[in-house]
């Protein structure tokens, strides 16, 4: 199992607690170019190697801020010079990114390499500002990073997302959401909503996207509630093959980790599209010290395993796609009155789910859900299984539909 590491197990009901106690704290100290505080770290017996969720140690953080006696001090005692993160960076990547030359020549002198190479600097496509007309702009949501607007692009209606300035202003906050951006870009799949470009603007961090005029599942479920065992099928088919893509990408799998129904939507043709992958740590980093580990995504949605702060992999989107099925069989999310963080914090440690009614959820559909919420990651499918699940239950629902039968009632 691809497996991540988010921050220490934090007590019940405060998963945004970062412990600095722990051995995290070589993470965080790193970051700050606390000298004195690595050295007690390493002095504790802490592994120099350690690395949070997205595989990045603490010589990648002293790399990547400049903190040459922390790099130092770190090789000393054998950190490794190539580790590679989520991004398939090592720390040299990181350190040519943001210029530290001094760093660079002392990395590439332990063996260090780039792997990324040239790609690493290649930044985002760029949009000229003056070719999207944001005057004329309408706004079509809010979400946790800023506003999203219809605007034309060279003729063509686009989504505009706008990064709030609270953002978008710290410059390492930037750099990581460039990053996201950068992998979004090169990603292609029917059932993944297709990246455009960036903005060339100095103050203002804005992406296009291709629009989606029939909006989100959440809409689709607002407006129509409960959909038939066909439609939400066909649903789950479109959401299972864009994550199983992501999942499936090389040379690292892309975890979503904020898979919601807010994050899935529709095209013209009826197609569902997976959006926002591997954005959702940025958005809680509000003031961005070294804090971009654990608790991604919304609570409701969320596999225990992050909600506790463990270790977690892939199958974290798993657990989310379940809730999603869910929700189409029966109209809307489960626990409505309860708060999100309430659902979740009943999930990770009283290992509640939803109730699965005979009357709304087919059989195997039940079985399927209950392998994918399951509390044991190892035990859920992965998305390339459940797609033949789901396919082979699709083919069953149309024969089982009978003869005559038509918008739900049956002639006789
Ligand atoms: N490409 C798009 N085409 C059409 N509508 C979109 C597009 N992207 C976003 N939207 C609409 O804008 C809303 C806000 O989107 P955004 O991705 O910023 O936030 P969110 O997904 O709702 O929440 P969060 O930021 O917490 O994930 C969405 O709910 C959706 O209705």
């Amino acid at each position: 199992m691809e497996v991540c590491k988010s921050s220490p197990p934090c007590k019940r009901m405060n998963p945004q607690t970062i412990d600095l106690e722990g051995p995290y704290r070589l993470l965080h100290c790193s970051s700050k170019g606390d000298k004195i505080g690595v050295m007690q770290e390493l002095e504790k017996h802490v592994e120099p190697n350690l690395a949070d969720y997205d595989k990045r140690t603490a010589l990648h953080l002293a790399s990547c801020e400049g903190c040459t006696e922390i790099v130092v001090l770190l090789l000393e005692k054998g950190a490794d010079v190539n580790s590679v993160d989520r991004w398939g960076r090592t720390p040299l990547s990181d350190a040519r990114s943001f210029g530290h030359e001094d760093i660079c020549k002392l990395l590439e002198s332990r063996g260090g390499i780039d792997p990324v190479g040239l790609d690493s600097r290649t930044p985002c496509y760029e949009i000229d500002y003056e070719e999207v007309d944001m005057d004329g702009a309408t706004l079509i949501g809010e979400g946790a990073y800023g506003e999203v607007y219809l605007v034309k692009w060279r003729g063509t209606e686009v989504a505009a997302k706008t990064i709030r300035s609270s953002i978008a202003s710290n410059l390492k906050v930037k750099h990581t959401f460039l990053k996201e951006l950068g992998l979004w870009q090169k990603l292609r799949h029917p059932n993944i909503v297709q990246f455009l470009g960036v903005l060339k603007h100095p103050d203002r961090l804005i992406f296009l996207t291709d629009y989606l005029r029939n909006g989100s599942l959440y809409d689709i479920l607002k407006k129509k509630g409960r959909l038939d065992p066909l439609t939400a099928v066909a649903y789950a088919l479109d959401i299972a093959r864009g994550m199983n893509y992501l999942h499936q990408h090389k040379p690292h799998p892309i975890i979503h980790r904020d898979l919601t129904p807010r994050n899935v939507l529709q095209d013209e043709s009826g197609h569902l599209k997976v959006t926002d992958f591997g954005l959702s740590k940025i958005a809680q980093e509000k003031d961005a010290g070294y804090k971009m580990t654990g608790g991604t995504g919304s609570y409701r949605y969320m596999a225990p395993e992050v909600y506790r702060r463990e270790s977690y992999g892939k199958s974290v989107d798993v657990f989310s796609f379940a809730l999603l099925v869910y929700e189409m069989f029966q109209g809307g999310p489960s626990n409505r009155a309860e708060l999100p963080e309430q659902v979740a914090d009943k999930r990770a440690y009283e290992d509640s789910r939803p109730s699965l009614s005979s009357f709304v959820y087919p059989e195997p559909i039940k079985m399927l859900l209950r392998e994918c919420w399951h509390k044991n990651p190892e035990c859920r499918p992965t998305f390339e299984e459940i797609i033949l699940k789901l396919e082979n239950i699709e083919d069953t629902l149309r024969h089982e539909r009978p003869i005559g039968d038509c918008c739900g009632c049956i002639i006789l």
